[in-house]
């Protein structure tokens, strides 16, 4: 939250002089207005679902700031009004929230404040670039714009605001063309009143019974009373029209699931149908009544948020107290929801927050029945080897969220055996399951070889690169299964985790020694003589890698690495990303006897020929093939095309000959 810089009475502040006055909107909202200005977006009336959200939010800021300054006290009859004015030809939406200071007028209406707004930007300017404005109405619709939806209906917007604990109001202006103005302005009391002064095409929007339709529909559940201003017979009237009851408080068969999809995307600010809904209320040492809801779509910005903080909302007797009380692990940070309890009192501090056992006690009964659900979805998904209705839904819950779900395998000593029962992997086998190449734990337990003792992993970056890596080869020949990980917490977890099942996991860079344990297929080819090689190629590679020496498990590949003892290509990989210094580490080179190339530089060496090139190359390849970044690229480039010019000149001097 913004701080209040609010003056003293009667005082401005240096800041305020300077906000006041004409202003050009960031380039972000520049781009954002135009679209929306232009956009043939036909559902035009969530504009007012934006700007009613806005309200009740400052109201909720402005009651929960209320519980530590009483002077911050709201109205005894707060309310969101709506006034149409048909003569005017203006819509004006009033609040009695926590209002803005000049300062955050400029900053929450001249730049792009909230993230969603922000990446919707983003998209647009991507958008933009491959000039598919045909798509853009339906982003407005996917992502909501905010405050900026006004000017879909409105040519011109005024809004003033008076910061609780201010004296002085200001007016923020603009036609959404470019530029927006702050003046001092007058308001009796905090709060914020916003003017829409309509364009010529949306004055159905002053229609009363419009207004109420439209709020019935988008923010019935608001539950702050949302009221509307009208002339009946020359008199102004108010009647509200939401109903204002907490959704959650309603028993569930009284609950419609369009009631439910509504009411999760205004508190998630998504804009699917959730996969899930838990409603339950609980009653014994602590009573809570939990709304929860699991999203079927990823967020857009999910994987770059910065906190990884659970967003669900403690309610304490129906008033919104804060999203911030952690009320799921970080692991279940994608799950939406309310809860709300009778057990704290109103005034619930922050620092008491943190140490109340009744928070503790509902953390730890919320999270346990997510965590049964998400047991139960994963078991009815694989129920009839996976050919279920519930399989795909599952499939696509996993892709989106999986990835979070594993990090409870890494930090959650707690449900890390629960997480285990139902997390998927995609592996080398396609699975009995039928999930598509994806298997549980357990399907892999039941189908591992005898005389396996071990859980295979490799990790990477992407599936393509780990389905055609060296590292494989051996593991494939003989039919052992490998879970194939792309994921960053993969390269954690299996360790942190240890075993399944008391099968330990281990990843196949470091477990080349457990290939003697299966039978291998029979080598086709005969093994080139590595007496006079290997020293030649020793020597090429010195201070590069600790030893070389032949191998049998590769089928395809000449050459591949072994890390024995130290972290993998993909875990040296994440480490240098996330900024780690990690010591160039020398690997063991394993070169295929039985390959082509090797059995022709095997002949090289015993013709007294020189390979210091090919071993350089060779080095290069293996890190090549493991999707590593070369140390000398450029080096590398310049090998390789000498090294191809020689062999084209000898082809063409063969051919020639011939
Ligand atoms: N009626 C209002 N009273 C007080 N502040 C408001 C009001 N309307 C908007 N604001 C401020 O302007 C900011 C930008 O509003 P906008 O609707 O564009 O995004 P947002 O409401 O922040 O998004 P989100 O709903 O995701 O939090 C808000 O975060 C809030 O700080």
């Amino acid at each position: 939250m913004a701080q209040d810089n609010a003056p003293a009475p009667g005082a401005e502040t240096s800041t305020q002089a300077a906000t006041k006055g004409t202003h050009a909107f960031s380039a972000e909202v520049g781009r954002l207005l135009d679209l929306v200005v232009h956009s043939l977006y036909s559902d035009r009336e969530i504009f007012l679902r934006e700007l009613v959200a806005n309200a009740a939010d400052a109201m909720d800021k402005r009651r929960f700031e209320s519980l530590t300054d009483k002077a911050l006290a709201l109205p005894a009859k707060a309310a969101i009004t709506l006034t149409p004015d048909e003569k005017a030809k203006t819509l004006t939406i009033a609040d009695d929230g926590l209002g803005m200071s000049a300062e955050e007028l400029a900053s929450h209406l001249g730049t792009i404040a909230r993230s969603g707004t922000r990446a919707f930007s983003a998209k647009l300017a991507d958008d933009q670039k491959g000039n598919a404005t045909a798509d853009s109405p339906n982003l407005v619709g996917q992502f909501g714009v905010g405050f900026y939806a006004a000017f879909m209906v409105a040519d011109r917007v005024e809004v003033v605001s008076r910061r609780t604990g201010s004296e002085q109001a200001f007016s923020w202006t603009s036609d959404g063309k470019g530029t927006y103005s702050i003046a001092p302005a007058k308001r009796s009391q905090p709060g914020t009143t916003i003017t829409l002064h309509m364009k010529a095409d949306a004055t159905d929007f002053l229609n009363p019974a419009r207004v109420g339709d439209i709020v019935k529909k988008w923010a019935d559940h608001i539950s702050w009373p949302v009221e509307l201003v009208e002339d009946v017979d020359g008199k102004r009237q108010t009647r509200p029209l939401n109903e204002g009851t907490a959704l959650w408080a309603r028993p569930k068969e009284d609950v419609t699931p369009e009631e439910y999809a509504e009411f999760y995307r205004h508190i998630s600010k998504q804009f699917d149908t959730p996969y899930d809904i838990l409603h339950w209320q609980a009653e014994g040492t602590t009573a809570f009544t939990a709304l929860l809801f699991l999203p079927s779509m990823r967020p857009f910005d999910f994987l770059d948020r910065q906190s990884r903080e659970s967003q669900s909302q403690l309610y304490v007797r129906r008033m919104f107290i804060t999203a911030d009380a952690q009320l799921l692990p970080a692991w279940l940070r994608f799950v939406q929801g309310v809860v709300d309890t009778d057990d704290l009192p109103l005034n619930v501090s922050r620092e008491m927050l943190q140490a109340t056992p009744v928070l503790a006690r509902i953390r730890k009964a919320v999270t346990r029945r997510v965590v049964n659900e998400l047991k139960k979805l994963g078991r009815n998904a694989l129920a009839n080897g996976g050919k279920n209705e519930g399989a795909e839904a599952w499939l696509e819950f996993w892709e989106n969220f999986g990835l979070v779900i594993k990090e409870g395998l890494w930090e959650d000593a707690l449900h890390r055996a629960d997480i285990a029962e139902f997390a998927l992997f995609r592996s080398t086998h396609s699975t009995s399951e039928g999930l598509e190449g994806w298997t549980t734990l357990a399907g892999y337990v039941q189908r591992m070889k005898s005389g396996q003792d071990a859980i295979y992993y490799l990790v990477g970056d992407n599936q393509d690169a780990l389905r055609a890596s060296p590292q494989l080869e051996g593991f494939k020949a003989r039919g052992v299964e490998v879970l194939l990980l792309t994921d960053p917490v993969d390269s954690f977890w299996p360790e942190r985790m240890g075993s399944y099942d008391s099968k330990p996991f281990r990843s196949i860079a470091h477990a080349h020694a457990d290939l003697e344990r299966f039978e291998a297929p029979k080598p086709t080819g005969d093994a080139a003589p590595l007496g006079k090689l290997l020293p030649a190629l020793t020597k090429a590679l010195c201070g590069k890698v600790s030893a070389i020496r032949d191998t049998d498990r590769l089928t395809d590949s000449a050459v591949v690495l072994n890390h024995e003892g130290t972290p993998d290509l993909a875990m040296q990989r994440l480490l240098r990303r996330s900024g780690q210094n990690v010591h160039a580490t020398s690997p063991v080179l394993e070169i295929n006897p039985r390959h082509p190339l090797i059995q022709a530089l095997a002949k090289k060496v015993e013709s007294g020929a020189d390979v210091d090139d090919y071993a350089k190359a060779l080095l290069d390849l293996a890190y090549v093939q493991e999707g590593d970044p070369l140390p000398d690229p450029a080096g590398f480039a310049r090998l390789l095309t000498a090294l191809l010019a020689q062999g084209i000149d000898n082809t063409a001097g063969k051919n020639t000959a011939g």
